[in-house]
């Protein structure tokens, strides 16, 4: 593997004799893992369920290494949300933000979502988990990751860290500032991060990461925790960047976490004016465990401004959609979600509690999507049927994983059917997985043409 000379010469500095292991470990195979997405299913349900060969992460009880043979991001139990695939040390970051039910969480810097989707899962659906990214097409990735996996409480934006931070005032019980960074922890599986990196870009991460976390610091409530995290290995990133934070914001402490024994600390001697904690944070080092590189600093905030009374939002409502959304809801729903209600042009949506304006802010998704209005009749989404249960649904249509039907219907194609007419909840093997609307003999197919599989998009089992 081509690694950069100067981050070679640097790394052989700071590690002195652990310098040839850790190198050896850019010639290993990297580990693979998926996350359990608690909002579908059960961890111990999943695991009778899995084709797939899995291995328990010791650092987190959703996780499980998975075998390189199979192909977990290609299988219907994906398409349906029941795990998230995602590397194992970031893994780690979610367990150290540990959102509860009905926190107000931000995950301010979110996309493509491995982590936001993790806080999601453990929030359980109530509270108010705001994800943001900074680059549009990033934000899109993002928003379809949060309604794959079901996610009824979440608000994605498109927005920078410092508009948000006028919009949003000691706000947040946690905050997640998954930081943008050199990425050498990702080496070993990024080749794009090994091309663009160079000692000017670690430079301007630094600066960058400062100014990230300045914005976070001003939206976290007193007694808040801020959860920082990088994917590379420069101390100029990582108890760098939380020295020079905690020198402008003291009101800040590094909390002692607890740790599993592959974990590493934080290196004061690494960086001039270290902060006196640094030790507190955690490094995750490709060669001591299962996994890429990684820093996690957690932060508590001792005091600061309590919640100024923020503005609420405008739900504004168009009443024939709503009142189509009841009609579908009555015939269609054994429970009919109700709440803050708001509607762009045709589309419906439930707002999280606890939101609070969006107004002038790029949004991407404003909550949970329930449907589409269309010419006096209402379309329900495909965000509302990922994240219905069976039971919720007055009609539902069971395919089994392993059935030519599953991959006809991911493929969009209409399934033969009889039976009452209306729509249908699909689901694999008891998961939901889309809407069907049967008429006549044929189920017709409301998979989104955009997720459909295309060629040869087959099922992974491990023999
Ligand atoms: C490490 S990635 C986040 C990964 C994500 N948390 C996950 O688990 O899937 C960092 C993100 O920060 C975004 N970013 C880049 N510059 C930024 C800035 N100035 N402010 C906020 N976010 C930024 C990048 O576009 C990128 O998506």
């Amino acid at each position: 593997m081509n690694l950069p000379e100067q981050f070679l010469t640097k790394m052989k500095q700071l590690l002195h004799e652990e310098y040839d292991v850790f190198i050896r470990s850019f010639g290993e195979e990297k580990s693979q893992a998926l996350r359990v997405n608690n909002l579908k299913i059960e961890t111990d349900d999943f695991l009778q369920k899995s084709p797939f060969c899995l291995e328990q992460i010791p650092w987190v009880e959703t996780g499980f290494f998975f075998h390189g043979k199979d192909r977990p991001g290609k299988h219907p139990f994906h398409e349906a949300g029941l795990y998230y695939i995602q590397e194992p040390s970031a893994m780690v970051v979610g367990e150290f933000v540990d959102p509860k039910p009905g926190e107000k969480v931000l995950d301010l810097c979110a996309a493509p979502g491995g982590k936001t989707t993790h806080l999601a899962s453990k929030m359980n659906g109530e509270g108010f988990l705001l994800s943001n990214e900074i680059q549009p097409a990033r934000a899109k990735i993002l928003s379809q990751n949060v309604e794959r996996m079901g996610i009824k409480n979440a608000v994605v934006t498109n927005e920078t860290p410092d508009r948000l931070a006028e919009r949003f005032p000691s706000f947040f019980d946690r905050i997640l500032v998954d930081a943008p960074c050199s990425g050498e922890g990702m080496f070993r599986k990024d080749e794009e991060a090994r091309e663009h990196w160079s000692l000017g870009n670690v430079e301007i991460c630094h600066v960058r990461q400062v100014n990230i976390l300045k914005s976070a610091a001003a939206m976290l409530k007193p007694g808040g925790r801020l959860v920082y995290s990088t994917c590379t290995f420069s101390p100029e990133e990582n108890e760098g960047t939380i020295s020079s934070f905690l020198e402008q914001h003291p009101y800040f402490e590094i909390e002692e976490v607890q740790t599993y024994k592959d974990f590493s600390h934080g290196r004061k001697e690494w960086v001039t004016n270290s902060a006196d904690d640094i030790e507190k944070s955690i490094r995750l080092w490709p060669h001591k465990m299962k996994g890429e590189g990684h820093f996690i600093a957690v932060l508590k905030k001792l005091e600061g401004d309590i919640t100024p009374c923020l503005k609420q939002p405008q739900a504004k409502v168009d009443s024939i959609i709503l009142k189509h959304y009841k009609e579908f809801a009555m015939q269609s729903l054994n429970i009919v979600p109700t709440g803050k209600f708001v509607s762009f042009n045709d589309q419906l949506y439930l707002l999280p509690d606890e939101m609070l304006s969006l107004e002038k802010l790029k949004v991407v998704r404003p909550g949970w999507h329930l449907g589409t209005c269309k010419k006096n009749r209402f379309e329900p989404s495909h965000a509302l049927a990922v994240s219905l249960k069976s039971a919720d649904a007055k009609k539902s249509w069971n395919l089994s994983v392993g059935s030519e039907e599953i991959i006809s219907y991911l493929r969009g194609e209409t399934i033969q059917a009889s039976g009452e007419k209306g729509w249908y909840l699909i689901e694999v093997d008891g998961h939901s997985i889309g809407w069907g609307k049967l008429a006549g003999n044929c189920m017709k197919n409301h998979y989104p043409k955009g997720l459909r599989w295309m060629g040869n998009n087959i099922l992974s089992k491990s023999s």
